[in-house]
Parts: structure tokens; sequence; C-alpha cells
């Protein structure tokens, strides 16, 4: 049994203890809290929520008792299904007073042209026909000259902003023009590290179509999930762009014996600050060592929209006297100059020292605080008015846990989307109104994974559930809302869950959900720079209105009228019931949405000590956040829960409590629930053959 799981049983007994009490956000002792005045003139008959199924609308409101009664005896007849208030004794949504901040904006484009640059023709006609790109933007401007001098840098600027081709450019340009003339074998000259398959995937795509006039140079892509044989054969053959996730080629460095860097002149790492963090820093000084040991010089490049102090130590170890880009800097440090676009790139990294990251200037940023009970209903609400009644949107949920991916996948599918009937499976695109769900996470199989992530890709509309695995690079054309379920655990992971949409100077929007609890995270957002406005629940739940499935049927209803807050709740209390039922329609089901709740809990346990004050699991109500789980009642019994994956009606994920088994330490742990970036293979790094004799004199990093 790992720590966290430890942790999570002792918070439930704690929760139970407290006999459903609800706790002040600010750590005080527990207060019984009153809802707002607003919400006291619903009134009493709805708030009791004797909601009916369909086809009961002939039943009366019966006193409590006999609710109960009728309740237990429903459960074989299913007349009614009682569920509690969803709109009384939550705590009070506190206002947000904040300052408004001035956010960091950066210019994405500038009017120079690709022409301008001392690039072979061909890759200049391959830019403008091939990528149908015309012009620069700000940080290919800045870049690629100084990776055309043959510089370490270290480029900051923000999503979206074309950072992949500020790289791949200089990189095509140099090595098209070697000579001799590169072949198949000489094996990689260039190195791309990123976090996950995924961007590796389209890292690589976007390399494929650079080297179109190059047909002589051959780009390879390395990524867990893959069969670990036909990648040997690919290494055995040749690659001389290598594009991979640090773990995946850590196990071939340990396990392939023809993997070799005796010509690799460069090393770029993408999202540098993500690789860097703790589940990567083991295998990046592997990397790093394995290339030392064979060359002594190398250009070197770190990008991300998030560089930060934090990176000049792997910057120290893998940079040679680097030059720093970061355009937001660049603006902010005086007066703009005379041209917008004509900033120079500083050689000190001080530039990196700044916390405050630009957002998209056409990004609209949203909070909605909802408690804890009504989480599940406003998301349901959000996605219906959004992707069903606005139509044309195409939406990305993080969750931060596979569980919940999957949880939510089937539970909306189910109950929003009316079942699988409505999926087909390898569509790309959907009828309007018609809402279609898609999900994304690591214990996913690769193939799978692939074949989601083309679909998003390609797709106009639809609705990626996922976890942080897509919150890096990827860029998904058309998303125009990403909503943010779980708050993610930094504001640099924020600000590239955001960055899925509103890319190269296109509108996007993003919502993020938090309970009452976690209202200063607007604050902390706000501190650095980054400025969101509120939506209210209420507006969110409106949108249920029009939405006919959740009409409370009963006698002498009267027609729906525009947004009363009576019918409206009403109606998310049926909808909740609908949740609730599917939930309770099966012991399988039940366990599972336990399972789902833990590894939530699990997840909250997780935040860095210093958000503990916004993220304690303490000030979560355990009866509350069950009910957004679809569970009527706290669970009592979490500790009776089966092994991850043991459990016939519940999803098998025996790569997950592997790696939980595998466990050792918080930040480990954190890593694995929070992100998974992990190769696929990581498990079996331990099957390793020493790598070959390292060269005297070369530095050594401890791993
Ligand atoms: N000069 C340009 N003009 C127009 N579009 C461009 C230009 N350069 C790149 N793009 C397009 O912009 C999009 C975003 O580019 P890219 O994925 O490289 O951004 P990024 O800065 O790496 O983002 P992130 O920080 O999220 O990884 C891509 O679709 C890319 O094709």
């Amino acid at each position: 049994m790992n720590s966290c799981y430890l942790f999570c049983l002792l918070i439930l007994k704690q929760s139970n203890a407290l006999k459903r009490k609800l706790q002040s956000p600010h750590g005080n002792p527990p207060l019984k809290r009153q809802c707002k005045p607003s919400v006291n003139t619903f009134k009493k008959c709805a708030t009791e929520a004797e909601v009916r199924e369909k086809g009961s609308s002939s039943q009366k409101s019966l006193p409590k008792k006999q609710l109960t009664d009728n309740r237990n005896e429903s459960q074989k007849s299913k007349p009614f299904v009682k569920t509690s208030s969803l709109f009384r004794n939550n705590p009070d949504i506190p206002e947000i007073h904040r300052k408004a901040v001035q956010q960091v904006q950066e210019d994405v484009f500038t009017t120079d042209s690709f022409n301008q640059l001392d690039l072979h023709p061909h890759l200049i006609s391959t830019i403008n026909t091939v990528l149908n790109i015309s012009s620069m933007t700000s940080v290919q401007k800045q870049t690629i000259p100084v990776l055309l001098q043959g510089k370490d840098a270290l480029v900051r600027s923000q999503t979206g902003s074309g950072k992949t081709l500020a790289y791949g450019i200089p990189l095509v340009q140099s090595l098209q023009g070697m000579e001799p003339k590169i072949q198949r074998s000489d094996g990689p000259y260039a190195l791309v590290l990123v976090p996950t398959r995924e961007l590796a995937l389209q890292s690589f795509d976007t390399m494929q179509k650079l080297l179109k006039p190059f047909a002589w140079i051959v780009p390879g892509v390395l990524m867990g999930g893959e069969k670990r044989k036909s990648e040997k054969a690919r290494l055995r053959k040749g690659i001389n762009i290598l594009i991979s996730t640090p773990g995946r080629l850590v196990d071939h460095i340990k396990s392939t014996e023809c993997i070799h860097f005796r010509r690799t002149q460069w090393l770029i790492i993408d999202e540098a600050d993500r690789i860097l963090d703790l589940g990567f820093e083991k295998d990046v000084a592997v990397i790093l060592n394995a290339l030392n040991a064979e060359r002594d010089t190398r250009q070197n490049v770190l990008l991300s929209a998030t560089l930060t102090e934090g990176v000049t130590r792997l910057a120290d170890i893998s940079l040679n006297d680097p030059i720093s880009i970061s355009i937001a800097d660049e603006i902010q440090k005086g007066p703009k100059p005379a041209s917008n676009t004509d900033r120079q790139a500083s050689s000190s990294s001080d530039c990196m020292k700044q916390e405050n990251f630009a957002v998209p200037e056409k990004l609209k940023q949203y909070i909605v605080m909802v408690p804890s009970k009504l989480r599940l209903v406003t998301l349901a609400a959000f996605i219906l008015e959004k992707c069903k009644f606005e139509k044309h949107h195409k939406m990305i949920i993080f969750f931060s846990s596979c569980e919940q991916v999957e949880f939510h996948y089937e539970l909306l599918l189910k109950v929003l989307a009316g079942g699988p009937e409505s999926q087909q499976p390898g569509r790309s695109s959907v009828s309007p109104g018609c809402l279609h769900f898609l999900r994304l996470h690591g214990n996913m199989e690769q193939e799978e994974r692939t074949e989601v992530f083309q679909e998003f890709l390609k797709s106009k509309t639809g609705i990626l559930l996922c976890t942080d695995v897509a919150a890096r690079g990827l860029d998904l054309p058309q998303v125009t809302w990403i909503i943010q379920y779980n708050a993610p655990a930094s504001p640099a992971e924020y600000i590239h869950r955001i960055g899925r949409t509103a890319r190269i100077g296109c509108h996007g929007n993003s919502l993020l959900v938090l309970a009452p609890s976690e209202a200063e995270y607007v604050s902390l957002l706000a501190s650095h720079k980054i400025n969101v406005s509120e939506i209210k629940m209420e507006k969110v739940l409106s949108s249920l209105m029009k939405d006919d499935r959740f009409k409370l049927h009963r006698p002498g209803s009267k027609k729906s009228c525009g947004t009363d807050p009576q019918e409206v709740r009403e109606r998310a209390t049926v909808l909740q019931t609908k949740f609730e039922n599917y939930i309770h329609s099966s012991e399988g089901t039940v366990q599972w949405a336990k399972k789902a709740l833990q590894s939530f809990l699990c997840a909250y346990t997780t935040y860095p000590r210093n958000l503990k004050h916004i993220f304690h699991i303490k000030s979560l109500h355990l009866g509350h956040v069950a009910k957004s789980f679809g569970l009527r009642d706290a669970p009592q019994n979490l500790t009776a829960l089966p092994a991850a994956g043991s459990k016939k009606k519940t999803k098998p994920r025996p790569k997950r409590s592997d790696l939980l088994r595998k466990t050792h330490g918080k930040h480990r742990l954190a890593e694995i629930l929070r992100s998974e970036y992990s190769s696929g293979m990581d498990t079996g790094v331990s099957k390793v053959k020493k790598k070959k004799q390292r060269k005297p004199g070369n530095q050594q990093i401890p791993t």
C-alpha cells in the first residue's frame, strides 16, 4: 500500500469524524455553513429534490421518512430516486477581490519574411508552400540567426508562437549543408528531447515536412508504447534527427547496442522546464552522460513558454555560453524600440528570472467557483452550452488523474451524449449538436492514444478529456475552450494548459473550475500577472433550461420560462439524479466511482507545499466531493476497495498499479499522478546493459 493511499484513508477517517461538518477555507474550525440567501429562496419541495425519473410523474412529494422507505422499496421497482439536495449546506462562494494586473504580452508576428535569412532556397520554398508560412514570428526572428551562428540558446516565448520552427529551420539548414553529405548510416546528428509521445509525433511530423527537399536526411522518433524491436531496427538502419521522449531514449541507451552519438552535434530540449522536473532529471543526466562520452562539442538549445531560473541548473551542465531569448522580457525591459519586432537577444540569462509568463493576447480566461456537490452538473451544463447549443466548439478538459479521465469519459458519454452508439469511432467530425467525447491519458495503449490524438487533431469539434499528457506543446488547431476541472499544480502548468488554445494569434477561451475553498488560487495567478474573470455558476447551470431531457415532470408544472432559478436547480437535480442512477445501477459502477474519487483525493494530496494553503485535503468535504462522482453518500469503506485493476467491472489499469507499487517518495508519486509523461517502458529500465566505456576526462553527471 503506498503512502498516498494510506494518507487518503487517514483523511477519509478524519472526514467521517467531522460528521460532515464543513471546513472553513482558511483552516479555521469547521463551521456549519449557510447557503447564500438567493439559494434559500428555492422552494423546499424542490431542494428536497424528490426527483422522479421519467414516467413517475403521478407521484406527489412525500415526507422525508416515507421517501426513505420508498427508496428502500425502490431497490426492486425503482419508482423513485431520491437525490439529496444539491443546493443546501454548500459553503458560501467568496467574492473575489483582486486588483487587475497587467498581463505579460508578446507580439507573435513580424512582417519579416524567411527570404531575409540566409537559408537554402528549397528550404524557403518548403516553408512557404508545404507549411504555408510566409513571415516569421518574433521568436523565429530572434532565434534562427542565433542558432545559424552555431550558438547555444535558451528560448522563451509564449505558447503557440512557433518555437518548433525556431529550432527546426536552423537545424535543417545546418544539416543539409554538411559536407560530406549526411548518410543515413551516420546515425544521429541531432537529438530532440520532448516530454510526451504525442509531442514527439508532432515534432517528427514538422521535421519530416521541413526535410522534404533534403530526402537524404532521415528523421526518426522513439517513444514509449511502440515495439522496442522495431525501434531497434530503425536505429540500426540509421536516424539522423532523433526525436524522443527521455525515458524511452534512456531505455535504448541502456539496452540497444547500436545506438551511438558519435556525430551528435545538436541537442534540443523542448519544454525544457518540464523535462527538468524531478521525474525526468535522472533520465536527462543519463542522456547527457551518453552524449558527453562520445563528443566534446555540441550546440544546445532549451525552449519553453515557461523557462525560469530553475532551468539554469540544466543550463549549467548542458549549455555553453548561451544566448537568452525571451520575447516578453525584451518588451518589459524598457521603452519599445522603434520597431517592435527589432528586439535584440540578450546574452545574459537574467530575463529567465522572470516568473511572469506571457499569455496569448486573444485568450480570454475565466474561472467558475463551484461547491463540490455541484461540480459534475456544472461541468455537464458547460459542455452542453458550448458543444451542444452554441456548437462549433472544440474543447479540452484537463483532469488530475487517468482514473478521473476514464470515469468522466464513460459517465458523460452515457448520461450526456446518450451512450456509445452516438460516438462512431474513427470519424473525424460529428454532426452539429451531437456531443463527441474522446479521451487521452497515460494508461491507454499507444495505438489508441495515437488514434485519438490524430482524430482530435483533424476534428473541427469534439471534447477531449485528458490528463496533463496533453498539456505541453500539442498544436491542436481550432480548439476554442480549455477547461481545467482540476486546478494545475503550478502557474507554469496553467500557462501550458491554456496554451492549447489561442495559438499563433487565434482567439480562444479557458475556464478554471475552483471550489470555494480554493478561491485564493485566483490571487496566486494574479501574482504571476495572470488575469481571470469570473463566470457565475448559476449562469453556467442555466444552460440546462435549453435541454428538456432535464425538465422535472410533475403534475401541474408550468411551462418553462427563461432562466427561472428554481427550475434551473430542479433541472440540475434531475441531471445529478441521472448521474447517480447510472453510478448506482450496479456494484461495479459504484466501485468504479469510488476508485475515481480515491484517485482524485490522492492527486489532491500531491499539490506542492507552497499551495497547500489553497489545496489541502482537509478543506474537502468528503460527502460533497463524493456527489461529484455520482455517489450518493460519502464512501465509508474505501479501505475495502480492490487493488487497482483487479476488479472485473472496473477498468483494468495494470500499468498504473505497477507504477504505484514502484513509487518511492512523494515527488515521484506526484509526478506519476499529475503528469504521467512516462515513456511507457519506464518500469523496464532495470534490465539494463552497461553502456559503453565513457571517454576519460568527460564530465559525468550523477544519475
Ligand atoms: N511564422 C509562422 N507563421 C504562421 N504560423 C506559424 C509560423 N510558425 C509556426 N506557425 C504555426 O504556429 C503553430 C504553433 O507553433 P508551435 O507548435 O511551434 O508553437 P510553440 O511555440 O512551440 O507552442 P508551445 O509552447 O505550446 O509548444 C503551428 O501550427 C505552426 O505551424
